[in-house]
């Protein structure tokens, strides 16, 4: 049997993806309270979704097999048991002040039969007005407090790249940085364990949401079949990559050694991908801030199951080249050497490029310096709309996740 998951790289050609369309989660966006849920504005709904089409569509093209998110989920709890232990879970988890509130949505959600309508509502959200029930049960006060929702939606959901991260045949299902991004990794869990692409294939977890320390997938890298690249980030911590490596090497999931990069904690650099990507064997898209010595963590396994773990301080390219054995590596600035327009791209996630085959990326039409660039290294690109899209930030790396890419 072929494995469903199947990640030994970051730029072989890419076979499945999964990607999550976006729905009204975005349109429970309100200027209140973007901060909290990590947004910057609030893209135009319709207008997203053409645009995100037009990212399938081109996937597609390319033959490249694309799922969604919000199917897989929905066949994953086809199930009635396992659609009760979902539902469960997920109001244990949506903060709902009140009992009878949370009887009340159990018994909405509960009674929906279309799987996909079920998963599309605790993706989306319910503001208090959906609950007109709820005054007769004497909770007026809950409607009528300022808070407009019951349960929060998960606007994120897009960036399929972050809860969780495919590496060999196994996941590294996330403990997300934020609350609103948490929940997110809850329809990780039931499609691995669930699905029936899945279930039989036993899918090994080298990182499981319920663990106390966070890791997003932005930050996990596969930079060949032995080595992985992690950013100790805003997103990331130190300790989880320690636990991510330990797993990796007692589940013998393939890769000989974790380079842990440390990449600061702002919101521009939330993740590893905001600020270097892989495009091809030699080839790489950096943000020009990272140039210079950086602080690098080489994590292998030592004796006796423990981590042999060594500091060194290197400039990316000299750390490249050592361990992918490689004396070209060619770093390809966003932005080029104009600082305006590197701090401007790169917020606009021109970095951020999603890899289809060695030398051939996806990338946002709206970063010309930085696809020029790109062109000139040589890259072959394709370009998708990102104006709605990329007020969330994120580019085309962060909204796909890919299961299952040919060998280099
Ligand atoms: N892999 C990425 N760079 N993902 C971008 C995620 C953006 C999202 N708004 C967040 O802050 O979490």
């Amino acid at each position: 049997m072929n494995k469903p998951i199947h990640i030994t790289s970051e730029i072989g050609k890419l076979k499945t993806v999964l990607l999550h369309r976006p729905g009204k989660e975005l349109e429970n966006l309100m200027p209140d309270y973007l901060d909290e849920l990590l947004f910057d504005d609030i893209p135009f709904l319709e207008q997203a979704q053409v645009e995100h089409d037009r990212f399938a569509q081109l996937l597609r093209d390319k033959e490249i097999e694309v799922l969604y998110l919000e199917d897989l989920a929905a066949e994953a709890i086809a199930d009635p048991e396992v659609k009760a232990a979902f539902i469960e879970e997920y109001l244990d988890e949506a903060n709902i002040r009140g009992t009878e509130l949370k009887a009340l949505i159990h018994d909405m959600l509960s009674s929906m039969t279309d799987m996909r309508e079920l998963i599309d509502k605790t993706m989306a959200g319910i503001q208090k007005v959906e609950l007109p029930e709820l005054k007769n049960k004497g909770l007026a006060d809950m409607i009528e407090s300022d808070y407009p929702f019951a349960i929060d939606p998960m606007p994120n959901l897009y960036f399929t790249r972050d809860p969780f991260a495919t590496m060999g045949h196994g996941v590294s299902l996330n403990k997300m940085y934020s609350v609103t991004r948490r929940r997110e990794t809850l329809y990780g869990k039931y499609i691995f364990k669930y699905h029936p692409r899945f279930k039989d294939a036993d899918v090994p977890l080298v990182y499981d949401r319920t663990e106390t320390t966070r890791i997003e997938g932005g930050d996990e890298l596969i930079l060949s079949k032995d080595l992985l690249a992690v950013g100790i980030s805003q997103r990331t911590d130190a300790a989880s990559i320690e636990k991510l490596a330990k797993n990796i090497f007692d589940k013998n999931l393939g890769f000989k050694r974790v380079l842990a990069f440390d990449i600061g904690s702002e919101r521009k650099f939330m993740h590893l991908d905001t600020v270097f990507t892989m495009v091809d064997y030699d080839k790489f898209t950096i943000h020009p801030e990272i140039e210079g010595d950086l602080t690098v963590y080489s994590i292998s396994q030592g004796e006796n199951g423990e981590l042999d773990i060594k500091e060194e301080h290197e400039t990316l390219e000299n750390i490249l080249n050592k361990y992918l054995g490689i004396n070209n590596v060619q770093l390809i600035r966003c932005g080029g050497n104009n600082l305006t327009a590197a701090a401007r791209e790169q917020w606009n996630d021109g970095s951020n490029t999603l890899t289809i085959a060695p030398g051939e990326v996806v990338v946002y039409d709206r970063n010309p310096i930085t696809n020029k660039k790109l062109e000139e290294a040589g890259v072959k690109l394709n370009y998708i709309p990102g104006s709605e899209l990329v007020r969330g930030r994120g580019g085309p790396r962060c909204m796909s996740m890919p299961l299952v890419r040919e060998d280099i």
